[in-house]
């Protein structure tokens, strides 16, 4: 699939990875094309789009239905936990239809071609005394129920993550874990918190809160950023809670909490929820979390930066939480900066940092590829993209909501089926948008950075960063919608010069990679060199090293920390990844013949 499309867009009008415009194409052929420069003129002429690429042909019919029915939770499957003991409920063909679904149900994600080079990726576990790490799913040491549901989901062998976290927490240890986007994180909390849950059983609770309303005790907490993240995570934790004594909820903002609290009666052992949510319903007296064993932050950096940190803070230190050292707390992400691992110490008790692959890499499932498109030109490109795209989903990323508003009515214009996700559309819309998308009855869906993290679409084939965000540790979320559980996918970036602030972590993360490093972007590396300094953060300028480890090993000369260990020395990314800085050989593939970039007629490169 993502040859066929990378092959399609050899055919697109691109040179040196400069997208040329319909207004220029006459003018520019046989002479290289105007490489980025101030073509001035109006938004091109989307009638070129039929003569040049044979129209929009693609566009998978049909729908392939929702998985609702299944209710919030339901009796169904339901076990228990009587004088000590884990008693499993029966099982039900058609619950088991509805969790699962068929092999040949493409609804459901299935491992791609490229899975088992998983394993080949190198993973470290730093910290005191790291336990070893598992080859398969058995039991022991996995609980004997969650293996059936395991197998029940068709997983066949565990990912990295799993292969580390599943003894980890059963050692009682805290874990910070930073695995590439789509490689199985969800499983690598879900799994050792229920196979230790469904072993031990519930905590005794101690108030069950006032006659008229039942307070809750879960278990374990997982918090995640966004609304259809958790609802994402509470349908992943259904499956593997099927039959069990753990009763999964979740909580968002957004929802009736009237509704949310009645379903939280009915058992509340495993909580997924937002913060704000979750804040909401401690502040009512609805939830205690004076049981937790077992907290988990997914996308843990995005939950400890300035927009969360604070809510986090004061649901983790403020409430009845169990206190750190006697609760486990688990952080899971495919990126985590420096400075956020420094102010997760106070969640943490001595605890292990895992990274597979290097942090905050990219997935070599994606193939990445940038190009230079002007502001005025960027929708003219993204028809000539489209129309070059045959079939799979498409997740196009905008900066804004206006912008997501703006483009999606272009492309319904154009006549494509596309549907919007963004934070100004109610619960409701945003329910109904990601579920077209996923049904394929939508087979566009433009998205701010509210889509950006987590979610799991099958069939996500291409996603194109019509913006780029100021952020590269964004970017390696975004692009990582694609090329999941081992399947492949297209990552498109429109890049210009308002993007300057993320040319040297893009730069870093394609060379890594080992993907095509555009001319240009060689040529704004070399210009950045002279303007280095002024600028700090984690995009623009600043180095990604400060992210790509245990920080508690930096400044540590030879890297050694206690017990660490490297469970493979054979590399990924090839030689880039391995001499690991610029300038080197894999540094200058694809860069442009004709030197300067992105500066037309001057061939200055020095532009900002
Ligand atoms: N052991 C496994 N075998 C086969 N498929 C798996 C396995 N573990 C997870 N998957 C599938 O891989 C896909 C990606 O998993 P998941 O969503 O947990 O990734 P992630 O690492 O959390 O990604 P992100 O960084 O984007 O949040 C899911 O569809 C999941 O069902």
């Amino acid at each position: 699939m993502a040859d066929n499309l990378s092959d399609q867009m050899q055919n697109m009008n691109i040179k040196d990875n400069v997208y040329v415009p319909p207004r220029s194409r006459g003018a520019n052929r046989g002479r290289g094309g105007n490489r980025g420069g101030s073509f001035g003129g109006n938004f091109g002429n989307n009638d070129n789009r039929g003569s040049f690429f044979g129209g929009f042909n693609n566009r998978r019919g049909g729908s392939r239905g929702g998985r609702g029915g299944f209710g919030n939770r339901g009796g169904f499957g339901r076990g228990s936990w009587v004088d000590g003991k884990h008693v499993p409920g029966a099982r039900n063909p058609k619950v088991e239809l509805e969790l699962f679904g068929t092999a040949d149900d493409s609804s459901f994600q299935s491992s791609g071609i490229n899975f088992d080079n998983y394993d080949d990726i190198p993973v470290e576990a730093s910290g005191e005394n790291v336990p070893e790490a598992i080859t398969e799913f058995t039991s022991p040491p996995l609980d004997e129920l969650l293996l059936e549901n395991i197998q029940l989901a068709r997983f066949t062998k565990p990912t990295p993550v799993q292969k580390y976290s599943i003894p980890i927490v059963a050692a009682g240890r805290d874990l910070m874990a930073c695995a590439q986007t789509g490689s199985g994180k969800t499983g690598g909390f879900l799994f050792p918190v229920l196979s230790e849950s469904f072993k031990t059983g519930p905590t005794a609770t101690h108030d069950q809160g006032s006659y008229y309303q039942k307070k809750a005790f879960p278990t374990a907490v997982v918090m995640a950023p966004t609304r259809e993240l958790a609802t994402q995570i509470f349908d992943e934790a259904k499956k593997f809670c099927y039959r069990s004594w753990v009763q999964p909820c979740v909580a968002y903002g957004g929802a009736p909490i009237g509704n949310q609290m009645r379903e939280m009666d009915r058992g509340c052992d495993l909580l997924v929820a937002t913060p704000g949510r979750l804040s909401d319903l401690i502040d009512r007296g609805k939830i205690s979390l004076s049981n937790v064993k077992y907290l988990v932050l997914d996308e843990a950096d995005r939950m400890l930066d300035m927009g969360f940190e604070p809510q986090i803070r004061a649901i983790v230190e403020g409430a009845d939480m169990t206190p750190v050292g006697e609760r486990q707390t688990l952080m899971f992400s495919a990126t985590f900066p420096a400075d956020i691992q420094h102010l997760a110490r106070d969640f943490l008790a001595d605890y292990i940092f895992l990274s597979v692959g290097r942090v905050g890499s990219t997935s070599e499932n994606i193939t990445q590829r940038v190009l230079y498109v002007e502001n005025q030109d960027k929708k003219s490109a993204l028809l000539d993209l489209l129309s070059a795209s045959e079939d799979g989903l498409t997740l196009i990323f905008v900066e804004t909501k206006r912008m997501a508003d703006q483009l999606t009515d272009f492309l319904i214009m154009q006549n494509f089926r596309a549907t919007a996700i963004h934070g100004d559309r109610t619960q409701a819309e945003r329910e109904r948008a990601l579920a077209a998308f996923k049904s394929g009855a939508a087979t566009l869906l433009v998205a701010t950075a509210v889509a950006a993290r987590g979610l799991d679409i099958p069939n996500v084939t291409h996603v194109i960063n019509y913006d780029l965000p100021g952020d590269i540790d964004d970017y390696v979320h975004r692009i990582g919608r694609t090329g999941r559980a081992g399947n492949t996918g297209i990552a498109t970036a429109f890049f210009n010069r308002d993007n300057t602030n993320i040319v040297k972590g893009l730069y870093e993360i394609l060379t890594e990679a080992n993907q095509e490093v555009p001319g240009f972007l060689n040529d704004a590396m070399a210009d950045a060199a002279f303007s280095r300094g002024g600028r700090g953060g984690r995009s623009g300028f600043s180095s990604r090293n400060n992210s790509n480890r245990d920080y508690r090993k930096q400044g540590n000369g030879n890297g050694s920390w206690g017990s660490s260990r490297q469970s493979s020395n054979r590399s990924f990314g090839g030689n880039a990844r391995s001499s690991g800085g610029w300038g080197n050989d894999s540094a200058s593939r694809g860069q442009s013949s004709n030197g300067g970039w992105g500066a037309p007629s001057s061939g200055a490169s020095s532009w900002w």
